[in-house]
């Protein structure tokens, strides 16, 4: 009888709470004058999420109802959704001290002692690891990484040549870009050659495939901390105890390594971990630490350089100006790099193979600009490639019409900021974005019609938040200029060599979009015609 009357009390007390914030949340809209869906924030929100099974999708269509500022609720956390560049520039830009951080995922665990990667650091934290990594993306890194890129990209032509040969019918290219796209961080980004592109069922790269696709037994847990996040080390905890029940059974029952998948976050940091600790003791021995390793300043060795031979609790006793890492920062930040070099640049290339197939014209414009510049020379200069307007700029028109990661480019208030059109925004206040009004806002992109796909359009100077594809102000994508240069090369050598035609997706309608993190195809299948000079 007592404990059931605690627990009474308890759940009355967390629903009280949850009523108050309810509360608070509403005047919160209320007092910056902002409309958003507020009256369906709970049921309304979830229906239009669950029909439109796409978030992104949904924030689209409530910018469309409410106009370029307004804000809605995820269970009672007020989140503003702007697409006014102007406003965004404010908050991305000229006020980034204030609003530093992205907001935490549902389960994301940030607890220093476990190590943060790049992406959920915070503060002096992420300025601190930023000033170690970003010299891997220097332009001098990029041209020392040009014949490396090359070399994958060769193993990708060969494939390709293997899959017209075995299917008359065409094949799904999206999947050997995956292959690639992980072949080249490894090999960019940890001096590491890897047999990926040969090896479809190479475990590294199906546990980073699985990081991305739909996991049922997480969405509860998920569901449970968006709505009631002030318990979100409960939740958290639960998906760690479920998660280490799914393993312990996997080896436990018969036949459990089949029936029941490992969870590849955890795979990957642990196979990270052992890579790592192989890396440094072979480092300490003064030895090749793997045969298969090419000794080169890349990712791995600047973090590895930059590791104290400590615990993170030492760490605390160096400011942010020194340039440190903790053991488990390094292993967070390959996972990391693993998992968010892969997907987004597969996906776009993916979408620009999707635009070469869906519009001949300007296939066959990109093909004559390379020609130009290159013929079928096969050395490829990065001076002269920066040159290749008409490529850039076909790459960035995909990505204005084919967002890839619209929801995770989301920013928290830090302190408290009056800004002009909006007024006061207090610290926890999270701040998204909406990529497809942006992108699609005639006004900022006309005068052609921005459904067209029209790669010169770019040839005009436009609004610095326009173009958001790598997000925006100092914490946008680090990998942009290595995505940017892999897939100018992969393009480059693919059109010298085929012309790319449809097949069953002939159109952006025919297109099957998946959003979880990222927005992608299923895929894309296109047949290859050899070039009469490739
Ligand atoms: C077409 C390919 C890519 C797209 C569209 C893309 C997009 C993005 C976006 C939208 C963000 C968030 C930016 C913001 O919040 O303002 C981001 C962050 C990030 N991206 Fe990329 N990315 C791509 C490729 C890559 C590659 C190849 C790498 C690694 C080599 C990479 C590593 C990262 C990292 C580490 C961050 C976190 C940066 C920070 O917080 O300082 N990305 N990316």
């Amino acid at each position: 009888m007592f404990t059931f009357i605690l627990l009474l009390s308890i759940f009355i007390c967390l629903l009280l709470i949850y009523l108050l914030h309810i509360y608070r949340c509403y005047s919160f809209f209320e007092q910056l004058g902002i409309k958003g869906p507020r009256p369906t924030f709970l049921l309304g929100n979830l229906a239009d999420f669950i029909r439109t099974k796409r978030i992104s999708m949904s924030i689209h269509n409530w910018t469309q109802q409410f106009g370029h500022i307004y804000g809605y609720f995820e269970g009672h956390t007020p989140v503003l959704v702007v697409s006014d560049p102007d406003i965004l520039h404010e908050i991305f830009i000229n006020h980034f001290s204030k609003f530093h951080s992205r907001r935490q995922f549902p389960l994301e665990d940030r607890r220093t002692t476990n190590g943060v990667h790049l992406f959920s650091a915070t503060g002096d934290q992420w300025r601190r690891q930023h000033a170690i990594i970003a010299p891997t993306f220097s332009q001098l890194k990029m041209k020392r990484m040009l014949p490396l890129i090359e070399s994958c990209v060769q193993k990708l032509l060969m494939k390709l040549e293997e899959n017209m040969k075995t299917s008359n019918e065409g094949f799904d290219i999206y999947k050997s870009y995956k292959s690639l796209t992980m072949d080249l961080i490894w090999r960019c980004c940890f001096g590491i050659e890897t047999d990926m592109q040969n090896d479809p069922n190479d475990p590294y790269l199906k546990r980073s495939q699985d990081v991305f696709a739909r996991e049922n037994s997480t969405y509860l847990a998920t569901i449970l901390a968006i709505f009631i996040p002030e318990l979100q080390p409960i939740w958290l905890r639960i998906h760690c105890w479920m998660n280490n029940i799914k393993t312990q059974l996997r080896y436990l029952l018969p036949m459990g390594e089949k029936l029941i998948a490992d969870d590849p976050n955890e795979w990957l940091k642990n196979n990270v971990s052992y890579f790592i600790e192989q890396a440094l003791t072979s480092q300490k021995n003064k030895s090749d630490y793997n045969e298969n390793i090419i000794k080169s300043p890349d990712l791995l060795q600047l973090m590895l350089d930059a590791t104290l031979d400590t615990d993170f609790g030492e760490l605390h006793q160096h400011n942010a100006s020194e340039r440190v890492l903790s053991i488990n920062e390094v292993k967070q930040n390959i996972y990391l790099f693993m998992i968010a070099g892969y997907e987004t640049a597969s996906t776009a290339l993916a979408y620009i193979t999707h635009a070469l197939a869906t519009h001949p014209e300007e296939q066959k414009k990109l093909q004559d600009h390379i020609d130009y510049y290159l013929g079928d020379r096969h050395d490829l200069d990065y001076e002269v490639m920066h040159k290749m307007n008409y490529l850039e700029w076909f790459i960035q028109e995909t990505l204005r019409m084919y967002p890839i990661t619209s929801i995770i480019i989301n920013r928290e208030c830090s302190e408290p900021i009056d800004l002009p059109g909006l007024g006061r925004i207090h610290p926890g206040t999270k701040v998204t974005l909406d990529m497809y009004s942006l992108h699609f806002d005639n006004d900022l992109w006309g005068p052609v019609d921005t459904k067209t796909f029209y790669p010169e359009r770019f040839a005009t100077k436009r609004h610095a938040a326009a173009w958001i594809p790598f997000g925006v102000g100092p914490r946008k994508c680090i990998g942009m200029r290595f995505a940017l240069t892999e897939m100018k090369i992969t393009i480059i050598r693919l059109l010298q060599k085929y012309t790319v035609l449809p097949t069953t997706v002939k159109s952006d309608d025919d297109l099957e979009l998946v959003e979880l993190v990222t927005i992608s195809p299923k895929e894309v299948p296109i047949q290859l015609q050899q070039r009469r000079n490739g």
